[in-house]
């Protein structure tokens, strides 16, 4: 049987990609490559098109044999969310209803979702654990969270079994040095921070440095995509048991405040990163930090690469070897 990996040509789409076929996984792949990178497919079958195109999700269900997705495809820029609204609930939320109306037809029965701390808003505890309050202060939070809903409706009428796993911040690259973050435009701070100390940038703006935090900026919990993708195949596996639906935090546990991430990247390049200070960002919460203790005790998932120094060194290496990312753009 084989696994659907929508988006999976996008960054940790393309590393869990990697995981499952290291794990000897049968890979299909469905990108329409609209931020995702054809070179970032280690391999898998690719059928480039649109999650929203009906027909062509029947074709695929009917030339494979597949029995788990795995969703990855979305758009996920919060900035962008609060200018054009439409375009998030369309393409997450109408793309997402597409997909589950050709499982359903498919007879497909389990569904793998990336969903994201965004869902939580403004948390009312750190760590945040899985059942803290849900309301998003931003339209791709907002989006996510449907998304999460509808499936839990066809788990109820359908029987359509789902984990969502609520990312926080996905960072740093494969091993293998073959893949890593192109995202374009690019938003995140750690291969802004990088491309910064390459002198592709004149510098990294701080967004805010107000925040009731130790050092005023804000604090993120930054987990290792390799580890992510680990979660992925884990979760595909755990429905496979045939155990019921469930909701995931994935997170190290530790948060690093915006002007601890640049320190130790200036550490791990020994370069100079100039920084200017700038407003706040609109919709950035000050602390989230996950617990993840559910998924370590549920799934047995245990991330191993959890040294922000680590992860930035790894980052760094893809952004040497890759300067322009994957360059097809
Ligand atoms: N990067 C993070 O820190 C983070 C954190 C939490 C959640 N997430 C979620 O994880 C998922 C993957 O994030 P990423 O950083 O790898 O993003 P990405 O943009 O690199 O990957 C998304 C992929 O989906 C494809 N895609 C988008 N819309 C599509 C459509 N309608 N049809 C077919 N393909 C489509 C894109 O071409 C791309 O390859 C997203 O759903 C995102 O919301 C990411
Ligand atoms: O140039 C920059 C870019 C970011 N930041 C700050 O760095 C922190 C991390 O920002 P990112 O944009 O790297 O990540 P976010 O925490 O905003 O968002 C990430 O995590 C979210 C969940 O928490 C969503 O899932 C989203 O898709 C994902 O990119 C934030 O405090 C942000 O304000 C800066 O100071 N300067």
């Amino acid at each position: 049987m084989a696994i659907l990996v929508t988006g999976g040509a996008g960054y940790i789409g393309s590393h869990t990609v990697s995981e499952l076929l290291d794990r000897g996984e049968e890979v299909v792949v469905l990108d329409n490559l609209q931020t995702g990178h054809k070179a970032a497919l280690l391999g898998g079958k690719l059928y480039e098109g649109d999650l929203r195109d009906r027909a062509l999700l029947s074709k695929l269900f009917s030339e494979n044999s597949i029995d788990a997705v795995i969703h990855f495809a979305a758009n996920s820029l919060v900035g962008e969310s609060m200018q054009n609204p439409g375009k998030y609930y369309d393409n997450n939320v109408f793309g997402t209803l597409s997909l589950l109306e050709a499982m359903k037809e498919a007879g497909v029965r389990r569904i793998v979702f990336s969903s994201t701390a965004a869902t939580y808003g403004e948390p009312e505890k750190v760590p945040i654990e899985e059942g803290d309050r849900t309301e998003p202060t931003n339209v791709y939070g907002e989006t996510k969270l449907m998304m999460e809903r509808m499936m839990s409706w066809f788990d109820k009428v359908l029987g359509i079994k789902y984990v969502s796993l609520r990312y926080f911040n996905a960072a740093g690259a494969h091993e293998s040095g073959k893949i890593g973050e192109d995202h374009r435009p690019e938003s995140h701070l750690i291969p802004l921070v990088l491309q910064t100390a390459l002198k592709q940038r004149p510098h990294i703006a701080v967004f805010g440095e107000d925040y009731a935090t130790p050092d005023g900026t804000c604090v993120r919990d930054y987990i290792h995509v390799s580890d992510l993708a680990d979660a992925h195949v884990r979760a595909v596996n755990y429905l496979r048991e045939g155990n019921d639906s469930n909701v995931f935090n994935l997170g190290n546990g530790q948060g690093f405040s915006v002007r601890e991430v640049i320190e130790t990247a200036r550490k791990v390049t020994g370069l100079d990163i100039p920084v200017v200070v700038e407003p706040r960002r609109a919709g950035d919460p000050a602390i989230l930090v996950a617990s993840s203790d559910k998924a370590r005790s549920v799934l047995g998932w245990n991330p191993t690469r959890t040294r922000l120094e680590d992860i930035i060194r790894g980052a760094w290496g893809w952004h040497q070897s890759h300067p322009q990312g994957y360059g097809d753009e």
